[in-house]
């Protein structure tokens, strides 16, 4: 294996740069030289593949699960901000297998490229094949297609090897500003690229260069743009506006030949945008690989990098001005975080409401203190009618008794009161701020819970990062007007659907909690009640029933489950 790993060396050369592009590349120092390891690693793929080709083991087993794939075919980026691993990161925060295929290896970083070395079109042409004879690719993502050979192999091999759908990311000129793929490719890219493409993706920059320098200053400008690129061949045309002087917002162009839509999000000031056009595009073809629309999955993509760049853009990799960040939003909103959010905390999870307390003459602190002793785990205060003074004062007082106990308090809707209070965080709905916002807000450590009633909110909650969802109405309810009824089958497809802990919600009580708590759903952690613990004279007592139903239907559940 030793002697196969070895892919790098200093004698061979492996390949000349391609005449066409040569004078486009800036010359490195002391490029290293790519050495043919190829006899014995091309030896190993056949034999492996003729291996599943005769009918072996991985072939006769029907339990095996499809996972969407995406292959990247790409140039590599020594700093890992772009390019294939770019679009590796990319794939897998959104849930999606990806291969590659590298097109060119690039030595660059935060300053710029410092030089590329182009692989061989040959053994481009070999990995291709590697991949796409064996592995069920859903959709193909092109990145730096560095010669005009590279695109051809390209276009035979979607010929041999047909896939769902083919994402091209145009790249002709890095972040930095270096040219990674220059004019004389321009017609092959116009004649053979682009009317294979289902969808592609460029920046003003690349638009105007594919359009023979066209001026693009406007949004009006881009509308044109897309159109005209649209007669070129692609199924759809996202033109990026990120670059778009004057444009307080980002807006990307997209049209599907039909339609054109202005896609709208906030521009995030950061330094750390090394790679955003490589993971948006990956993102969308890891999207259509999922199944999504194309319309469905530009919008989810533009929201993922939206989303990713807000939470990088203080981080610090590198001296120069472009700035890699972090695709699995990990560096600031999991790292450092002190006080992990524990998901069984969601157990049995007590609402407040300031009507019923009045009813019952009950202060918030006492029936706060009543469902603590009862057995609650979590406590939210919500407290729709009271002043923002009041609130304040009751979220103070309900903490030290919480804090005492060793219990989360939430706040609910009232990021402000929360930051006020210093309570452990906040509950908020699909009407309230974006999660990630509210995130950005609270930092790290605090703790955010989302209303979901569909599985495309309870994703947007995670990628937004919240710690946990709420769902239902499971049941109807009186508690809260309006509220659509979900049911347990809808509560059920949501925590399929979530990568995040549920608490479900909505007209549960001793009656109905065990059958909630039985859909067997790993990530159901608890129910949340407001009437059944609330609405009721001695709260001390309905919180214990509670909490006995509770462990009863719980530890009927392992007993199952073993
Ligand atoms: C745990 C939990 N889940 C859902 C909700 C509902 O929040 P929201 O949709 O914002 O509605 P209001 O509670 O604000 O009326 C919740 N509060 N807690
Ligand atoms: C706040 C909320 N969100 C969805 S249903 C609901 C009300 C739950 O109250 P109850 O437990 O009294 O039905
Ligand atoms: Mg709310």
């Amino acid at each position: 294996m030793a002697n196969e790993a070895h892919f790098l060396s200093t004698s061979l050369p492996f390949l000349s740069f391609n005449k066409a592009v040569l004078p486009e590349f800036r010359q490195s120092k002391g490029l290293s030289f790519l050495v043919n390891s190829r006899i014995s690693r091309s030896k190993q793929t056949r034999a492996s593949m003729e291996m599943r080709g005769s009918g072996g083991p991985m072939t006769s087993d029907h339990s095996a699960v499809k996972i969407p794939h995406v292959l990247t075919v790409a140039g590599s980026d020594s700093g890992a901000g772009a390019g294939i691993q770019a679009d590796l990161k990319a794939c897998a925060a959104r849930g999606v297998y990806c291969s590659t295929v590298i097109t060119a290896v690039t030595a660059q970083n935060t300053v710029g490229v410092q030089g590329v070395n182009i692989v061989p079109e040959d053994f481009v042409a070999e990995q291709m094949k590697s991949v796409l004879s064996d592995m069920d690719v859903d959709v193909v993502k092109t990145g730096m297609l560095p010669s005009i050979g590279i695109v051809k192999i390209l276009h035979q091999q979607l010929q041999v090897y047909p896939v769902r759908a083919l994402v091209v990311d145009p790249v002709m000129v890095s972040t930095s500003g270096d040219v990674l793929a220059g004019p004389s490719i321009l017609a092959v890219f116009r004649e053979e690229l682009l009317p294979m493409a289902d969808i592609v993706t460029p920046n003003l920059k690349e638009a105007s260069a594919l359009l023979d320098g066209v001026k693009i200053n406007t949004v009006s400008d881009m509308h044109s743009a897309a159109k005209l690129l649209h007669d070129m061949g692609p199924r759809n045309v996202l033109v990026k506006g990120g670059h778009l002087p004057d444009s307080l917002d980002a807006v990307d162009v997209f049209f599907d030949g039909e339609h054109l839509y202005e896609l709208r999000s906030s521009r995030i000031k950061t330094r750390n945008t090394h790679g955003t056009g490589c993971t948006l595009a990956s993102c969308i073809a890891a999207e259509l690989a999922k199944g999504s629309s194309m319309l469905k999955a530009v919008k989810a993509s533009k929201f993922f990098v939206e989303t990713a760049l807000d939470y990088s853009k203080d981080i610090s990799i590198g001296k120069g001005p472009q700035g890699p960040f972090d695709h699995l939003m990990n560096l600031k909103h999991n790292s450092g975080r002190q006080v992990r959010f524990n998901p069984s905390d969601l157990f049995l999870y007590a609402v407040t409401d300031s009507r019923m307390n009045r009813k019952w003459g009950h202060s918030i602190s006492d029936a706060v203190k009543d469902a603590v002793q009862g057995g609650a785990t979590i406590v939210q205060l919500r407290e729709k009618d009271i002043e923002t003074g009041d609130f304040l004062e009751a979220a103070k007082s309900c903490l030290q008794i919480c804090r005492a106990n060793g219990i989360p308090l939430l706040i609910n809707d009232r990021i402000d009161v929360a930051l006020a209070s210093d309570a452990d965080g906040v509950h908020i709905g699909q009407s309230d701020m974006p999660a990630h916002v509210a995130r950005s807000l609270l930092g790290p450590e605090k703790i955010i819970g989302v209303s979901c009633k569909t599985p495309e909110q309870a994703e947007q909650a995670w990628l937004g990062g919240a710690d946990y969802i709420g769902s239902g109405g499971v049941y109807p309810t009186n508690t809260k007007e309006n509220n659509r009824t979900i049911g347990l089958d809808g509560l059920k497809t949501v925590c399929l659907a979530s990568k995040l802990p549920v608490v479900a919600i909505g007209g549960i009580n001793i009656s109905n909690a065990h059958a909630v708590m039985e859909i067997g759903v790993p990530n159901l952690k608890g129910v949340a009640v407001v009437s059944a613990l609330f609405d009721r004279e001695c709260v001390l007592t309905e919180t214990r029933k509670l909490h006995a139903v509770l462990t009863e239907a719980t530890a009927a559940a392992a007993a199952a489950a073993k």
